[in-house]
């Protein structure tokens, strides 16, 4: 078997296999919306995404650099679009398939990042700006 999933609170998350499901289940919650954080529970639940708005391209951009230089550091990459001033990012792990610790790891991150790079409040899904480009 190659991955579980384990119900927490109403959210049902695909772990990667190997991982401690209790503790990681605790850290997704307090990432999503339903817990104290911003993040989602991807359609799969498999992952965790969210929306970042920025003010301009050029903070949106150093916010990705910041990310990208982590994600060499973690050897951990992320699915994510950029439009304009506007970047949805989603951590899922590819293998094992699921959500693993690295993807806790660089949520985090990112909520940092962003809020070290001037991330605006209210960016919401619906609302990305990514279109048809929104993977
Ligand atoms: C060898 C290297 O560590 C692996 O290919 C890493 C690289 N980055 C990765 N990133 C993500 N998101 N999932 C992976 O399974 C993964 N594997």
């Amino acid at each position: 078997m190659s991955s579980s999933s384990q119900r927490q609170s109403t959210v049902r998350f695909q772990f990667s296999a190997g991982e401690d499901e209790e503790q990681l289940g605790r850290d997704a919650a307090s990432l999503t919306t339903g817990g104290q954080g911003r993040w989602r529970v991807t359609d799969d639940n498999r992952g965790l995404e969210r929306t970042f708005r920025f003010k301009t391209f050029k903070a949106t951009w150093e916010f990705m650099n910041t990310v990208a230089a982590e994600c060499k550091v973690q050897k951990h990459h992320p699915e994510w679009t950029n439009v304009f001033n506007k970047t949805h990012v989603r951590w899922t792990t590819h293998k094992p398939i699921g959500l693993s610790s690295k993807d806790i790891i660089m949520a985090r991150f990112c909520d940092e990042a962003g809020t070290r790079h001037g991330e605006l409040a209210d960016a919401t899904d619906d609302e990305c700006g990514c279109g048809d480009f929104k993977p």
